[in-house]
């Protein structure tokens, strides 16, 4: 079945049944306190465990006039009711070495009572006792259509515990912490129905019935009392409970609950009158009541508080996700139908944002008059008057089709067109997955295959949204069909969070290639380490830009690249010293130098040196041997960045440099080629549990990981995402 269906189940359930959650895991929480509280009090006497029952009694005959019970309860505490020599009837908690009393029997407080009472029923009787259990119920739903949901996530069952793609706070957490926290959530939810289930007898009865026999004579009854063999090798540790006799009747007997059954025992001769044990009903619902209240048992009423705090937590991400989802998604409102349409853009998405690229492409083809339909990929239908079919498609799980596609493969084995139509395919995914744009690609071949469709532009796959790769295709695409086509970047909503004022402490002239350096320094105590983003947005417009920063001396290192229309390069390009700008720091943990490694391998082109920079010159990397691989398309490019990267040199920490340029005649090379001729470096790092970073564009990041998954293959005999799910391989492409 498709995520989809499972991700809608589990969020209907949990907005159904939502406030009652939270109110059920509020109370939850208070009570997972009451426990643990209980235990820490000083009535559990070391070593009674071993204590026999005999003995116990004994030393409570010397005490007391009359021993009326005796109550082991979860925590060990054991409770004596008794006649005071005083004559007077009391409970209390005894050491049972001494018999004496060393407690009161511990009340229930009127915040437990109270929670309890919420927890329990609502304060609705017996009507919230059933909505409780019905919710208790559906968060077990909800917690099994969560497994169902990450194990389609990480590709199966086999990969449930397998590395998780991060894709933001929300999700990582959701999942990493939903693979734990979902064996005590069901077993809280389920012990939970079973508690409520029994309130309603809807379960066999637990009740245990007796049938005295009859005991044999006794020669001198009184002289026996206690004094048996029974009560002697019974120990309080097997031991709930003991009634004792109400008088010296011979039919009143000794009522003794153990952990597993109850026993009627004539008080003179030690006989065991009646023993019936407890069935599987009866146990279960001692099992339901420990493990749902975590009662005599801290360790686990501290996984019930955690428990509570996890859900409270997946109430918070999950729905700060859908929300984020909603915000994403895109109502499709076509200007005409589609067999008016000449161009046709079918979409495939499963949270939405592939739709905002596949309407900018339709708003761009509105502003120059043309006819475009913009569909989903299962939408798909005959087109009478469509010359041009572009497919922008998503990939989930592992390499499938989002759901909104699912149904495309049949529809177009089953649809016949009017026309031949041209068609390009754009794949939108991430490199993190392994079938990085896998569904993009069936699709491209099932149009190759297909006689009425004849390809215009080969497949183009984009990794984690980048728009500016967007508009790359689209400018080839408009090209292809003799269309100047202006694509424009869908505006964010703006996140109303405080911006930072940063100095402008230099920025160096523009180089020959348009790029130039830029260093900035916090005007207010900020930590960040090289690898880390500057978000921006430029002339206060409402999209942010982000751009990979290196630390020197405590201030922020960026190389940018001009762009003639770029708004963000433009604004930066003007920035004279001493300006202030405004911007943040956003923590890109995926892209920090590993501290542990002892060879690290940089690999930039162009600006992406910036955090390389950074981390050459950090003291705190000093013991890690680096070498950078750097690229551009000439040689002047380099000047910029060849004073630090010399005093590295100076300073032995850079241990090798391999600069190459496209565009240098008699040199020319690209970054992978000096990849290649250093073959044996990137083995030996790898083998010695070294990692390599990659920084710079999405094309340069392509050729290369082509190129190091082709060593690692041949030299290494293991495909380079072995390497990579052992975190020995860090990017940070755009
Ligand atoms: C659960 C999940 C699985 C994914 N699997 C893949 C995959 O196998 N291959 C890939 O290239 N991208 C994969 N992606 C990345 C998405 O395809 C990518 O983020 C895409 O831009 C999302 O587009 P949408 O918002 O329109 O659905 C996956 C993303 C998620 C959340």
């Amino acid at each position: 079945m498709t995520i989809s269906i499972w991700r809608y189940s589990h969020l209907t359930l949990a907005i159904l049944s939502s406030v009652f959650i939270l109110l059920a895991t509020l109370t939850g929480l208070i009570l997972a306190f009451e426990p643990i509280s209980n235990q820490l009090k000083p009535y559990a006497i070391k070593d009674a465990d071993g204590l026999s029952l005999f003995t116990t009694i004994e030393n409570l005959k010397s005490e007391y006039d009359e021993i009326i019970s005796i109550e082991i309860d979860e925590n060990d505490f054991i409770a004596a009711s008794v006649l005071t020599k005083a004559g007077k009837n009391e409970t209390f908690y005894i050491d049972p070495f001494t018999a004496k009393k060393i407690g009161d029997i511990i009340e229930k407080t009127p915040l437990f009572k109270f929670t309890t009472n919420l927890h329990r029923s609502l304060f609705l009787k017996s009507i919230g006792r059933v909505i409780i259990g019905i919710v208790s119920f559906l968060l077990f739903l909800i917690a099994l259509t969560g497994t169902i949901l990450i194990s389609k996530r990480q590709g199966g069952y086999k990969r449930f515990f397998s590395k998780i793609v991060k894709e933001g706070f929300n999700q990582y957490y959701h999942v990493a912490l939903g693979r734990y926290a979902l064996i005590p959530i069901i077993i809280v939810t389920l012990t939970g129905v079973y508690l409520s289930l029994e309130k309603f007898s809807l379960l066999p009865s637990n009740k245990v019935s007796h049938t005295i026999k009859e005991a044999s004579s006794i020669e001198n009854p009184k002289q026996l009392r206690a004094d048996f063999t029974l009560f002697k090798s019974l120990t309080l540790k097997e031991i709930s409970r003991v009634d004792f006799p109400f008088s010296d009747d011979a039919e009143d007997y000794f009522f003794i609950k153990l952990k597993d059954s109850e026993i009627f025992v004539n008080q003179y001769s030690g006989e065991i009158v009646s023993e019936q044990g407890y069935g599987i009903t009866a146990q279960a619902s001692s099992w339901s009541l420990l493990l749902h209240t975590g009662q005599g048992n801290t360790f686990w009423a501290i996984m019930l508080l955690l428990t509570c705090i996890a859900i409270l937590f997946f109430m918070y991400s999950g729905f700060t996700m859908a929300l984020n989802r909603k915000n994403k998604s895109v109502t499709i409102q076509n200007k005409y139908t589609k067999d008016n349409a000449e161009f046709v853009i079918l979409v495939g998405s499963e949270t939405g944002s592939t739709f905002n690229f596949a309407n900018t492409l339709y708003q761009a083809l509105i502003a120059l008059g043309k006819y475009p339909f913009i569909s989903e990929l299962n939408s798909y239908s005959t087109y009478k008057k469509a010359k041009h079919l572009i497919v922008l498609t998503a990939t989930y799980g592992d390499g499938e089709a989002p759901t909104n596609a699912k149904n495309f493969e049949n529809l177009i084995g089953e649809i016949r067109q009017q026309n031949t139509l041209q068609y390009s395919v754009v794949g939108f995914g991430s490199l993190a997955y392994k079938g990085f744009c896998k569904y993009a690609i069936i699709v491209d071949a099932m149009l190759q295959l297909h006689k009425q469709f004849v390809p215009n532009l080969s497949l183009h796959k984009i990794n984690n949204q980048s728009f500016d790769a967007f508009k790359d295709w689209a400018k080839s695409w408009g090209v292809s069909k003799g269309l100047a086509l202006n694509i424009e970047e869908p505006q964010k909503k703006l996140t109303h969070k405080k911006l930072k004022q940063f100095k402008v402490v230099n920025r160096s002239v523009i180089n020959t290639d348009d790029t130039f350096l830029l260093e900035l320094a916090p005007e207010q105590k900020l930590k960040f380490t090289s690898g880390d983003l500057l978000s921006i947005y430029p002339n206060n417009d409402s999209v942010e830009r982000l751009y990979s920063i290196g630390k020197i001396n405590g201030n922020i290192l960026l190389g940018v690249k001009k762009h003639e229309f770029g708004l963000c390069s433009t604004y930066f390009s003007q920035l004279k010293k001493n300006d202030s700008i405004l911007a943040d720091i956003k923590q890109n943990k995926g892209f920090q130098f590993p501290a542990s490694a002892k060879e690290v391998i940089m690999i930039a082109n162009g600006t992406g040196i910036g955090p390389f920079l950074g981390m050459l010159n950090d003291k705190n990397f000093e013991k890690a041997k680096k070498y950078l691989f750097w690229g551009a398309r000439t040689q002047a490019s380099f000047q910029m960045y060849s004073s630090l990267v010399d005093e590295a040199f100076y300073n032995n920490k850079l241990s090798g440099l391999y600069l190459s340029f496209s565009k240098e005649k008699n040199q020319k090379k690209y970054v992978q080629n000096a990849i290649t001729e250093r073959y044996d470096l990137v083995c030996r790092v790898l083998k010695n549990d070294g990692v390599i970073m990659i920084c710079g564009s999405i094309a340069m990041q392509k050729d290369v990981l082509k190129t190091l998954d082709r060593i690692t293959l041949g030299k290494l005999k293991s495909p380079l995402n072995d390497f990579e799910k052992r975190g020995q391989l860090k990017m940070d492409c755009y």
